[in-house]
C-alpha cells in the first residue's frame, strides 16, 4: 500500500500485500476482541467497510513549487478535485499513486488526510506566531504549520539566485515534541525534504512535562540584523550594536554535528541584503571546554539581548524560577534557533498549541489495515486491556493539561485524536472544560471546514463530568463511579453534554469521506 506522509512511519517501508490492497475489510475478519472494543466505545464497525474513500493531497504553498490541479491530474492520470473552501487540499481517487509523480518528487504535493488538515486550520496560524506541536511525529501537521508560518507560506529556495541559498523569511516558529526518537527522525527528514527546517525545532520529550517556552531570542536578533545589517552602528533597539547580535550567531565554521546536513551554511536574512549571517551554532556532547565556554557566553549574550540584563528571574505559573535554569538540548534545531536562551517566563508561552494525542488509532483505516496484515497481537497488547486504556486516558489528560499550561492567555489549543472512542475524545474534553471552571472554553471551528460533513458525536460520560466539576459522586458495588444530581444539576449536566457534543467535531470515513478523526478547539481565557 502506498502511504501518505502522515502514515509513513507507522506503515514503515513494508508493503501491505502486493501493494494494491483493498482499503477496507470484511467485518468477519475483525477479531472478536476488537469488535468488543468497538462496541464498548460505540464505534460503528461499518466505517471499515467503506469502499469509496478518497485520498487527499495538500498542495505546497511555496510560490516556487505550485502546481495546478489540472497538471496534477495529468501526472496522476486520475481525477483531481480541489476541496471547496479548503483549496490547499485536493481529493483524489483512493487508489491514486503519488510517489512516482514528478509533483511528489519535487515536493509540490504532500500526502495528508483532509481531517488532519482541518485540525491545523483550526489553529488559525498567523505569520509571526509561535506554535507548539505536542505529539508531533511523524510530522504531517508540523510541516503544514511550518508552511503557514512564513510570509510566503514557506521558507523558500531562491532558485532565481542560481544558487542553493535559502532566503530566510521567518516570522514565526513551530516547536515539535515527541517521545519517540525514531519518529522524530522521520519528522526531521520531512522538514528537510520540504525545506521547512528554518522555522522548526524538535525536542524528544514527554509531552506531559515539556516546559521549554517558545524561542525568545529570534525576534530581537532578527530586528537587530534588519536595523543594522552591516553590524557597524549602534542600533536604536537597545543601544547595542548589530554586530553583537551577529556575533551571537557566529561560531566555528564547521557544522559537523549532523544537525545541519544538507543545509546551506549561508543564510540571507530578509532577501538579499549584505547580511549573509553565518549562523554556525552547534552543541554536542563531545565539545571541548573552550567551545562550551563560548556557548555559555553566546547564551548570556542572547539572554541579555532579550531581557536587557543577565540572570533575570522570572515568573512561570506563579512560581519564581531561576533565569539560569538548564537549557534542554533540541533533537533538531536550525542554527538560528539552536542556542535560544529558553527563557522561562509567561511572556514566552506559545500563541497556539496542538495536542494530537497518542490514541488507539481506530479511526484510521490505514492503521487498522496494518494490524490486519501484520497480526492483531500488538493491538491486543497495546490497547485491549482496560489498564492500558485507562493509562492512555491519563496520558491524554496529561498532554492536554500541559498543552494548556504552555499556551498564553487568549491562545488556542487544538486537541485531536485519530480515534473515534468517546473515552479518548469527548470524555477528555468534558473533563478538561468542566475542571477548568471558565479558564478555558470550547470554540467553533473557523469557516474552513464548514463544507465537510461531520459524524455524530457521542455524549460524554456523566460521572467524568461530575467528578471534574466537583459534584458529589458515589461508587456502585461494581466499583463504577455513579452520579445522580438534583433536578437543577441534572438540567445543567444535560446542557453541558449538549454543548460538548455540539462543539467537538468528528470525522469518519462514512460521513465525511475522510479518515476517522476527532478534534476540539479550545480558547485559553486565563
Ligand atoms: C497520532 S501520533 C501524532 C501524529 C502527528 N501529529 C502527525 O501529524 O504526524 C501520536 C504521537 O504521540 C507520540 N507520543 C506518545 N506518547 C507521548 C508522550 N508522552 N509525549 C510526547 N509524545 C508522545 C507518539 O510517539 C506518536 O508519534
Amino acid at each position: 500500500m502506498e502511504s501518505d506522509e502522515e502514515d509513513n512511519y507507522s506503515l514503515g517501508t513494508q508493503q501491505l500485500g502486493d501493494g494494491t490492497p483493498s482499503r477496507t475489510f470484511s467485518l468477519d475478519n475483525l477479531p472478536v476482541e476488537f469488535v468488543a472494543f468497538l462496541t464498548k466505545n460505540e464505534i460503528d464497525p461499518a466505517i471499515y467497510t467503506v469502499t469509496d474513500l478518497p485520498r487527499y493531497v495538500r498542495l505546497n504553498p511555496d510560490p516556487h513549487l505550485t502546481i495546478t490541479p489540472e497538471e496534477l491530474e495529468r501526472q496522476l492520470g486520475t481525477k483531481v478535485e480541489p476541496v471547496p473552501g479548503l483549496e490547499a487540499f485536493c481529493r483524489l481517487d483512493g487508489q491514486a499513486k503519488l510517489r512516482n509523480t514528478q509533483a511528489y518528487k519535487d515536493g509540490r504535493i504532500f500526502g495528508m488526510d483532509l481531517s488532519s488538515g482541518i485540525a491545523v486550520y483550526a489553529l488559525d496560524v498567523q505569520p509571526g506566531e509561535h506554535v507548539l506541536d505536542i505529539c508531533c511525529a511523524p510530522g504531517a501537521k508540523l510541516c503544514m504549520i511550518a508552511g503557514l508560518l512564513t510570509n510566503s507560506g514557506h521558507v523558500r529556495s531562491d532558485r532565481s539566485g542560481g544558487g542553493n541559498q535559502l532566503q530566510m523569511d521567518i516570522t514565526g516558529t513551530v516547536t515539535g515534541v515527541d517521545i519517540s526518537p525514531h519518529r522524530l527522525s522521520t519528522c526531521r527528514s520531512l522538514l528537510k525534504r520540504h525545506r521547512l527546517q528554518q522555522c522548526a525545532r524538535l525536542f524528544q520529550a514527554d509531552g506531559t512535562k515539556f516546559s521549554v517556552m517558545r524561542p525568545s531570542a529570534i525576534d530581537t536578533i532578527r530586528a537587530r540584523i534588519m536595523a543594522n545589517p552591516s553590524g557597524t552602528k549602534k542600533t536604536a533597539i537597545d543601544g547595542q550594536s548589530g554586530s553583537q547580535a551577529k556575533r551571537a550567531l557566529e561560531d566555528e565554521d564547521n557544522d559537523n554535528d549532523g544537525y545541519g546536513q544538507g543545509e546551506s551554511s549561508q543564510l540571507v536574512v530578509d532577501g538579499g541584503q549584505e547580511s549573509a549571517v553565518r549562523q554556525q551554532f552547534h552543541i554536542n556532547s563531545l565539545e571541548s571546554e573552550s567551545t562550551l565556554k563560548r556557548h555559555r557566553a553566546t547564551f548570556d549574550t542572547l539572554k541579555g539581548l532579550v531581557t536587557g540584563s543577565t540572570g533575570a528571574s522570572a515568573l512561570f505559573n506563579g512560581t519564581d524560577t531561576n533565569g539560569d535554569q538548564e537549557r534542554v538540548m533540541p533533537f533538531f534545531a536550525p542554527k538560528i534557533l539552536r542556542n535560544d536562551p529558553q527563557l522561562h517566563t509567561e511572556a514566552y508561552k506559545y500563541d497556539k498549541v496542538i495536542v494530537d494525542a497518542e490514541c488507539t488509532h481506530d479511526g484510521s483505516i490505514a492503521h487498522i489495515l496494518k494490524y490486519e496484515a501484520w497480526g492483531w497481537d500488538s493491538f491486543h497488547k497495546n490497547f485491549m486491556s482496560q489498564d492500558r486504556l485507562d493509562s492512555l486516558s491519563d496520558l491524554q489528560r496529561g498532554l492536554l493539561m500541559n498543552g494548556f499550561r504552555m499556551t498564553k492567555a487568549g491562545g488556542i489549543i487544538v486537541y485531536s485524536t485519530c480515534s473515534l472512542s468517546r473515552a479518548q475524545n469527548e470524555d477528555i474534553v468534558a473533563w478538561f472544560i468542566a475542571g477548568m471552571k471558565g479558564r478555558a472554553v470550547l470554540e467553533p471551528l473557523p469557516k474552513h471546514a464548514l463544507g465537510i460533513q461531520t459524524a455524530t458525536c457521542k455524549r460524554p460520560c456523566r460521572s467524568i463530568v461530575a467528578t471534574a466539576s466537583g459534584l458529589p459522586t458515589a461508587t456502585d458495588p461494581s466499583g463504577q463511579v455513579q452520579w445522580q444530581g438534583t433536578p437543577q444539576q441534572e438540567a445543567d449536566m444535560e446542557k453541558f453534554q449538549d454543548h460538548i457534543q455540539e462543539m467537538c467535531l468528528r470525522y469518519d470515513p462514512l460521513a465525511s469521506k475522510t479518515s476517522g478523526f476527532f478534534l476540539a478547539r479550545i480558547r485559553k481565557i486565563a
